[in-house]
């Protein structure tokens, strides 16, 4: 499920008439809803009702996958068999897909990062150097972690 958040949850209500309970649902979306403070994999839970839920994050731009680049990404799901069947599909020569039982704190890590990407791409823009990209990456850091452990996540 790769659309931006804000279109998330309605293109999964449109969808959902299609869709079967025995089949994996996988959100690649970065964001949170701004009404009830949802990540994609709950609204996927919340729509759908299903078990078999996950996530993928990266470090994971698409047009380098295309080009095949070497790549790692995470499958994150409490459930076995969505990570199991998400390595064997996705994996490959150069994709090489790590699991993870820990789907909120991914899922929060990726929508978090991208805030800091944004300011780390506007600090190249003003000619700022590695000093403060470091900076920002090791204070970036910091603040998920502070924000996570106030989210009740405890890894
Ligand atoms: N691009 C990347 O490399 C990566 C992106 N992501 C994440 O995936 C998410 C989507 O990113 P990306 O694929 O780049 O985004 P895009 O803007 O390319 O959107 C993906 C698709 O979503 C559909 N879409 C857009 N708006 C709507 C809408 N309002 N209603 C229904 N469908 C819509 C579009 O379909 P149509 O063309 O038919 O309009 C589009 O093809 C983001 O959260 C991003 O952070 C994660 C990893 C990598
Ligand atoms: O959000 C992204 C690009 O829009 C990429 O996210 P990941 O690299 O975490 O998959």
């Amino acid at each position: 499920m790769p659309f931006p958040q804000k279109a998330f949850r309605s293109v999964v209500q449109a969808a959902k008439a299609w869709l079967r309970p025995e089949q994996i649902l996988v959100s690649t979306t970065k964001g949170i809803e701004q009404e009830g403070f949802l990540l994609m994999s709950q609204v996927l839970e919340q729509e759908t009702g299903f078990s078999h839920i996950g996530v993928i994050a990266g470090p994971n731009l698409a047009s380098e996958i295309a080009d095949k680049q070497l790549t790692a990404t995470v499958i994150a799901s409490a459930d076995s068999l969505t990570r199991t069947r998400v390595q064997q599909v996705l994996g490959c020569r150069y994709f090489r897909v790590y699991a993870s039982d820990d789907r909120h704190g991914v899922e929060l890590g990726g929508a978090l990062k991208n805030i800091y990407a944004i300011a780390a791409g506007m600090a190249a823009a003003l000619g700022m150097g590695e000093n403060t990209r470091s900076m920002l990456m090791t204070r970036a850091l910091a603040e998920m972690s502070r924000f996570a452990v106030a989210q009740g996540l405890t890894r």
